[in-house]
């Protein structure tokens, strides 16, 4: 038989705080808190009763939550929040607060109920996940940067030039537009490694690098470094002798760059580069395309560097 005493020892053993507040006097006073609510808080009864549980938030009152709490009070209903308490001692602890009004039978508000958890251990673990996927998702961009781009000269790395490489293939073997690569290298380069040392041959690389990358007009090409000193530029919507001109426009761009390069008989730093023009086709592989580019490269290093070899299959 269910009696006022089952009831009583119910809230009297929960383990969860209950309070309960006075609708009707000035500022809602606390008339009543179980055992568990006094475990929760480090308050007593005595320091409780009496006073508005807003004293709860100490001088942390500038939380959204506590407005959302007071405007569905403010309409009658019942509200779920959590909230940042603090105990007697003045430690935090994640209190989730819920809050039902209660009416006597005319409809009158007369009291409300409080049931308080102490939820810090999973807020703790919320926001330390939280931190952790904000660090791990700022890691992600970093290493797809660095996938993408090349550490030492900022161009596109050879990773996206190869995977650009496959997808254009693809593209275009429906369309019958021909892929356009020129294979760039840096003549002479350990040569002048030698002379000028390795931190002036890297700055030599980042010059060569982004006076490529400022060459380039299209929207449909792009300069990768493939490894070492040696670049590619990946283009489309280019004839064979626009693509021959373009190369040459290249050579042209680094010798006026006018890096001396004592141990080369041009004096200045220059590049030699191979031109290839194909249309891709299924039977072949876009593996074919670099190592014709890589041949005609062969030319024109053994014709004397400093210039362009094409080579159209
Ligand atoms: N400073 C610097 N040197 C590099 C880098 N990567 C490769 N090299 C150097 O580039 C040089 C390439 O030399 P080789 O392959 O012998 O070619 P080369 O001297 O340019 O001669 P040719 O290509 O035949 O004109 C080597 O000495 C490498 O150490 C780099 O990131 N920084």
């Amino acid at each position: 038989m269910f009696t006022i005493e089952i009831l009583m020892q119910a809230v009297m053993e929960s383990r969860d705080g209950i309070l309960i507040a006075d609708a009707r006097a000035p500022d809602h006073p606390v008339i009543f808190a179980n055992p568990a609510f006094e475990q929760l808080s480090g308050y007593d009864l005595e320091d409780i009763l009496g006073r508005n549980c807003r004293f709860l938030q100490g001088t942390d009152q500038a939380q959204r939550n506590i407005s959302i709490l007071a405007n569905s009070l403010e309409k009658g209903k019942h509200s779920i929040v959590t909230l940042r308490n603090y105990r007697k001692d003045g430690s935090l602890f994640w209190n989730e607060l819920s809050i039902s009004p209660v009416f006597d039978q005319s409809g009158v508000l007369t009291h409300f109920i409080g049931i308080q958890k102490d939820v810090t251990a999973r807020v703790v673990l919320e926001q330390r996940l939280r931190k952790e996927r904000r660090l791990l998702e700022r890691d992600k961009e970093n290493l797809e940067q660095l996938v993408v781009h090349d550490t030492l000269t900022g161009i596109y790395s050879r990773k996206y030039f190869e995977d650009q490489l496959r997808t254009r293939w693809d593209q275009l073997i429906d369309t019958q537009e021909s892929l356009v690569m020129m294979f760039i290298d840096v003549d002479y380069f350990k040569g002048f490694n030698d002379t000028y040392g390795h931190i002036a041959g890297d700055d030599a690389l980042r010059k060569v690098a982004s006076i490529l990358d400022d060459s380039l007009r299209r929207d449909s090409e792009f300069v990768a470094r493939f490894g070492g000193e040696e670049f590619i530029v990946l283009a489309t919507e280019m004839t064979a002798e626009q693509a021959i001109m373009h190369a040459e426009n290249l050579c042209r761009s680094v010798r006026d760059l006018d890096i001396p390069h004592a141990a080369s008989p041009h004096q200045f730093l220059t590049i030699s580069c191979g031109v290839v023009r194909m249309k891709p086709s299924s039977m072949a592989q876009p593996e074919v395309l670099l190592e014709q580019a890589d041949s005609a490269l062969y030319q024109a290093k053994a014709r004397g560097r400093n210039q362009v070899a094409s080579c159209e299959p």
